[in-house]
Parts: structure tokens; C-alpha cells; sequence
């Protein structure tokens, strides 16, 4: 059995970096994490962690010391890497936004013509403004860029928000969205035919932990006179399953319903007649 392992760069520590770990966990990968170890080699699976510093990761992936990497979508277009994007991970969702103070008067983007705005994303707040025909200046720091305004650094800002709270204590209010971000797992472009089947086995693993993650397994009792109208309601992977139960005339339906639907569905199936329903998460789910 050939012994390559698969390189991937993760967050040492941050907002990317626990998900990125409970995802390679979910996989059922083994690996040690935590404490000083920059690298760990799994157990179980091809593949060797190196931990990092996120904005490393999209150069390191570029220039091939990293098979993969996990990072933002914001810092990886900030960085424009020639990575290819392998998948949306569904975690560190944000946005990056454009703030002011919150007692000064917005009408549009015309606001920031002329006006110096603090960042650490210079090229994708210049790229936004620039597409909407307003020319401003960036003035590039690393973090802590919520202060800028009330120390006088700059009249607006161009950061990362999420719940809006780090805005809030600041004095700022959110005015335009310029760009959404999410983690997503990148790859060098020119792995070999070896690697690039370790990846697939690594993207299947994760394709069935997301797909068991956006989906419910569903357990209910229903009487056969509802039977029709109850099963038209469940979409299940094939089509639900139907068993008798001990009571003539009551059946146990089993389906699986997607995150997105669920509270709708429920609805819908109570007011069918359907009684007893379990909902239970799903860890894995393989089509
Ligand atoms: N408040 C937030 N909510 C959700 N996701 C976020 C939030 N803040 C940042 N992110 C996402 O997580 C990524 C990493 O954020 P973090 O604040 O850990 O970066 P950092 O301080 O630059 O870390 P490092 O020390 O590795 O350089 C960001 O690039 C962004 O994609
Ligand atoms: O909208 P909110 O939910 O308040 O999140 C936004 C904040 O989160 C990030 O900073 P983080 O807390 O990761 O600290 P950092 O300065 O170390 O990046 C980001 O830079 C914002 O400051
Ligand atoms: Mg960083």
C-alpha cells in the first residue's frame, strides 16, 4: 500500500479553526489537535494537518507545501490565489460590510467618494466601490479596525460582521454589503492522480456528514384512511417506509426531510392526521 498522505492547512486557532476540526472529526478522521503541535499526522486516513496562520493558507496552497486548506472566501479573494475552490463548507458564514458612524446621515454609496475608509480587505472594497462608480481611499490595518473612525483614522470602515454586535459597541452602523464569505476547503491545482483520489474520498466523507447535517429523520404514526395524503407529504430518499403496527389499521412511516422544509412539513402532516412524531438527527447520510 503506497504510503502519500494528503497535506491540508487548517486555522491553528480562530473562527475557522473548531469547525474545521469537528468537520474532520464528523469525517471520522483521527487526528491529534490542540496544545503546540503545528502537525499532526492522522491515524486513520491519508492525510497530514499542518496548523496555521489563515492568511498563510491560500499561498501555501498555491505554491503546492499544502495539498489543501480551509479558509475564508473573503481572505482567499482578498489574497487572489490560483487555488481552485473544492467546496462550500457551510461555516464561518459573514459579510464583509462598509460602517460608518452611527449619527452621521446615509443616502447611498456616493457617501464614500473621496473618503478614507479603514480595511483589512483593501482590493475587495476598492474592487466594490470601483463596480459602483465611487472612488474612495483604503487605509490598510490588520485588525481592530471597528476603533478607526473614533480615533479619527479614517470616516467609515470595510470589516468582517456577523451578529452585528462588534458594530454596535463601536458607535457604527452597518450601510452597504460588500462581499458574503463562508469556509470553504481549496486545493492546489495540480495534485496528483493519487492525491486527487484521496480527495475524493476526503470530499465524499464530507458530502455525507453535510448532507446528514442539512437533513432530519422523521418517525410518525398514521391511521390507513390518512395514509395517501400522509405519504404524499414525505419525500424520504426513495420514498418513505411504510410499517404495519400491532393496532389494525395504524402504520409507522419513516422519511427523511431537509433542514430547510422541516418546520413547514411538520405542519403540514399534523394537520393530515399524522400522530407520535419523532424527529432525529442524522450523522451521516450516503446516496
Ligand atoms: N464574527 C465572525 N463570524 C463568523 N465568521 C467570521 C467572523 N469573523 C471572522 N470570520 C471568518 O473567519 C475567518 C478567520 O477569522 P479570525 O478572526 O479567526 O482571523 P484572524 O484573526 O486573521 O486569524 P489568524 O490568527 O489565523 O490570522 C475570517 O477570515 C472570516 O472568514
Ligand atoms: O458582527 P460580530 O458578530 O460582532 O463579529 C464581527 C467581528 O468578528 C471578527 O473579529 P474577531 O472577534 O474574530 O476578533 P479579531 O479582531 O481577532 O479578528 C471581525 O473582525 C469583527 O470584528
Ligand atoms: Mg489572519
Amino acid at each position: 500500500m503506497s504510503n502519500t498522505n494528503i497535506r491540508i492547512a487548517v486555522q491553528k486557532s480562530g473562527r475557522l479553526s473548531d469547525d474545521s476540526l469537528k468537520l474532520f472529526k464528523e469525517c471520522g478522521i483521527k487526528f491529534e489537535s490542540g496544545g503546540s503541535k503545528l502537525r499532526s499526522i492522522s491515524s486513520n486516513f491519508p492525510i497530514e494537518f499542518l496548523f496555521l496562520r489563515d492568511d498563510d493558507i491560500p499561498g501555501y496552497v498555491e505554491d503546492g507545501v499544502a495539498d489543501l486548506g480551509v479558509i475564508g472566501l473573503n481572505v482567499l479573494e482578498e489574497n487572489r490565489k490560483d487555488v481552485e475552490i473544492v467546496k462550500e463548507l457551510g461555516f464561518s458564514k459573514c459579510r464583509l460590510s462598509l460602517a460608518i458612524p452611527r449619527n452621521e446621515v446615509y443616502t447611498d454609496l456616493s457617501y464614500f467618494e473621496g473618503k478614507n475608509i479603514a480595511t483589512s480587505y483593501p482590493n475587495l472594497t476598492n474592487t466594490f466601490l470601483t463596480s459602483q462608480g465611487v472612488t474612495a481611499h483604503t487605509h490598510e490595518i490588520s485588525g481592530s479596525v471597528e476603533i478607526a473612525p473614533s480615533i479619527g483614522l479614517a470616516e467609515g470602515i470595510c470589516d468582517i460582521v456577523s451578529t452585528g454586535g462588534t458594530l454596535l459597541s463601536n458607535g457604527l452602523k452597518e450601510v452597504a454589503e460588500v462581499f458574503k464569505s463562508q469556509a470553504v476547503l481549496i486545493s492546489n491545482k495540480s495534485l496528483t492522480a493519487e492525491k486527487r483520489s484521496i480527495l475524493d474520498k476526503l470530499t465524499f466523507r464530507i458530502d455525507s456528514v453535510q448532507r446528514g447535517q442539512n437533513a432530519k429523520y422523521v418517525v410518525l404514526n398514521a391511521e390507513e384512511k390518512n395514509l395517501d395524503k400522509i405519504m404524499a407529504l414525505l419525500p424520504g430518499m426513495k420514498s418513505p417506509s411504510r410499517v404495519p403496527l400491532a393496532e389494525k389499521g395504524w402504520y409507522s412511516l419513516h422519511s427523511v426531510i431537509s433542514e430547510n422544509d422541516f418546520w413547514e412539513i411538520i405542519e403540514s402532516l399534523r394537520e393530515a392526521g399524522a400522530q407520535g412524531i419523532l424527529v432525529l438527527p442524522i450523522e451521516k447520510m450516503i446516496l
